[in-house]
């Protein structure tokens, strides 16, 4: 049977999280489900973001689903302390270095897009994003006085690995990678560039690849979404581009993500903690239900059920729209229309 360590977390996590696991529940009984604490929360009962029962499940799991760590009890924490310490330390130790951040607007939902509906129509870009390395990692970082250092630094193995999985994807997609940098600016991304375009040129010769600017993108991708594919960037670019990127369908609330790596994978919305509104039941479940898909097709090997959860969102959030994308449904009125919707045929 396999198992699957659920980490809720902090802020609404644990209301995501629990929606989630009800689906997970419904569609994969057999799956054996092991809860532990990381973040604020696993701060306040072990003096620890990431306490060793928490990191031996991990490493032990077939996968993780996690909800969101952070918030303001926490932020005033020495850096060791901070739940987003515990969050970088559990991707390092799962070894999870590709984030998959998928964009999709699916059919019938482009209202819910602040964007002109021609522009959000259709839209499906899947942002690959570096996970373990860059400027949130290692190297050179400290405060001393009045002046503070981070170091960005990548190795070409590094930049590899992640680029044969965007590659990879792009196979099974439309072919196209765009890999976003800095290139104009930075050694870090003329190295980046320069590794991408040889492995293309040496291994992936099928896809239509090309580059640029970090700067450039934060633009296009809202005017322009269409154009993208498969973007592939570092840790950084990929975590402020995906956040931009959630304006297209509409909401954070609704973006799910994959990390993979040569371990079990780790399957998270990409929003944090929301703060704003914890505790109040308004959150929307749909980017931790959507994460379990993801689970599903990347960690179980179950694609079949993975498209049932989709569709079942997807027929939800036409006619159950929580409030962060204009509507009144609250986080458990979404989950029972999700769950409504899984014992009905599959639609678009
Ligand atoms: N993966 C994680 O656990 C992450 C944790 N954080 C942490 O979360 C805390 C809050 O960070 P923020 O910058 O405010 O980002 P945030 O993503 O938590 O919230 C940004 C805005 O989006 C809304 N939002 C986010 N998820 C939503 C959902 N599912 N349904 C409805 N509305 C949603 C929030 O209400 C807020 O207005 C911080 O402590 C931060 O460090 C931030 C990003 C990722
Ligand atoms: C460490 C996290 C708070 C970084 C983040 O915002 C994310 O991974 O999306
Ligand atoms: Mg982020």
């Amino acid at each position: 049977m396999p198992k699957v360590v659920v980490l809720a977390g902090d802020g609404i996590g644990p209301e995501v999280t629990a929606a989630a696991v009800e689906v997970l529940r419904e569609v994969a009984p057999d799956v054996t489900l092991e809860e532990h604490l990381i973040g604020g929360v696993a701060v306040d009962a072990h003096g620890s973001p990431f306490p060793d029962v928490t990191r031996d499940a991990v490493l032990g799991a077939d996968a993780v689903l996690l909800g969101t760590v952070g918030g303001p009890k926490w932020d005033g924490n020495p850096r060791p302390l901070r739940p987003e310490t515990g969050l970088l330390a559990l991707r390092k130790a799962m070894g999870c270095f590709a984030n998959l951040r998928p964009v999709r607007v699916l059919p019938g939902l482009e209202k819910l897009s602040p964007l002109k509906e021609e522009v959000a129509r259709g839209v499906d870009i899947l942002i690959v994003r570096e996970l373990l390395g860059g400027i949130y990692f290692d190297g050179d970082r400290r405060i001393e006085g009045d002046t503070a250092y981070n170091t960005m630094r990548y190795t070409r193995s590094e930049v590899e690995r992640v680029s044969r999985v965007a590659f990879w994807a792009a196979e099974q997609r439309r072919g196209r990678v765009t890999s976003v940098d800095k290139a104009n600016v930075l050694e870090v991304s003329e190295l980046w560039r320069g590794t991408v375009q040889d492995l293309r040129d040496r291994e992936y010769r099928s896809v239509k690849l090309n580059h640029e600017y970090v700067d450039s993108v934060a633009m296009l991708i809202v005017k322009d979404p269409a154009r993208y594919d498969v973007i592939v960037t570092e840790n950084l670019f990929g975590d402020i581009l995906s956040d931009l990127a959630a304006v297209i369908p509409g909401s954070l609330g609704v973006m799910p993500s994959a990390s993979l790596g040569d371990g079990p994978g780790l399957f998270e919305p990409i929003h944090g903690s929301a703060p704003d509104i914890a505790g109040q039941g308004v959150a929307n479940p749909a980017a931790a239900i959507l994460s379990v898909a993801m689970l599903l097709r990347h960690g179980l090997k179950r694609p079949d059920t993975a498209n049932r959860v989709e569709s079942a969102v997807a027929q939800a959030m036409r006619g159950n729209a929580t409030r962060d994308l204009g509507g009144t449904a609250t986080t458990t009125q979404f989950t029972r229309a999700v769950l409504e919707g899984l014992g009905q045929p599959a639609v678009g």
